[in-house]
């Protein structure tokens, strides 16, 4: 098995609640990339937005690299992690990759979607536009797929039982 896990999958997806739960499980260290970012820059993502996505994008990368040389980690991605084939190609190095796919009736349940999510803040009905840009990326480097319009705790109990 790969030294790290890697969640991937839409924004609100449940990669915190379910990484959360499946790192105590399996005994790996929680990291969410999206906090590694704002730790390492000092700024808020939001503010990284402000200088454009590309801005933003190559900090992603540059930290993609970093995380993909640590080990026993369980990694919640940031939605847009797919977008860059070279992100993908370092992670998948040393994780194995977990799609969390949740419906886009379901994702705009979430409280305040676009609060701190800057691709949704004017509208959030924009994450229908996202989803079908990005499925096929996500189930492209996919090891791993489970669906999570259920309860979260089945989820996490089909990943563990997928991953042995
Ligand atoms: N199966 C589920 N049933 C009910 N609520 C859920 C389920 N999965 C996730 N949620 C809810 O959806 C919201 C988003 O979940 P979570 O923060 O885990 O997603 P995320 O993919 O980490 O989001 P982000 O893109 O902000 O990192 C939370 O309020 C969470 O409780
Ligand atoms: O889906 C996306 O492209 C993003 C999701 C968030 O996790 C952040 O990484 C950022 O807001 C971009
Ligand atoms: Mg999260």
């Amino acid at each position: 098995m790969k030294k790290n896990i890697l969640l991937i999958g839409m924004p609100g997806c449940g990669k915190s609640s379910i990484g959360k739960a499946l790192s105590k499980s399996m005994d790996l260290k929680y990291i969410d990339m999206d906090d590694y970012i704002e730790k390492k820059t000092g700024k808020a993502i939001s503010e990284l937005f402000e200088k454009g996505e590309d801005y933003f994008r190559d900090i992603e990368t540059e930290c993609a690299k970093e995380i993909s040389n640590m080990e026993n980690m369980l990694i919640s991605a940031g939605g847009g992690i797919i977008l860059r084939k070279e992100n993908m190609d370092f992670l998948k190095k040393t994780s194995t990759v977990i799609f969390i796919n949740r419906s886009v009736k379901n994702l705009l349940k979430s409280k305040n979607l676009g609060a701190n999510r800057p691709l949704l803040k004017d509208n959030e009905n924009h994450i229908y536009k996202l989803y079908n840009d990005r499925i096929g990326l996500y189930k492209k480097y996919a090891d791993i797929e489970v669906d999570n319009n259920g309860y979260f705790k089945n989820c996490v109990e089909e990943i563990m039982r997928k991953i042995r």
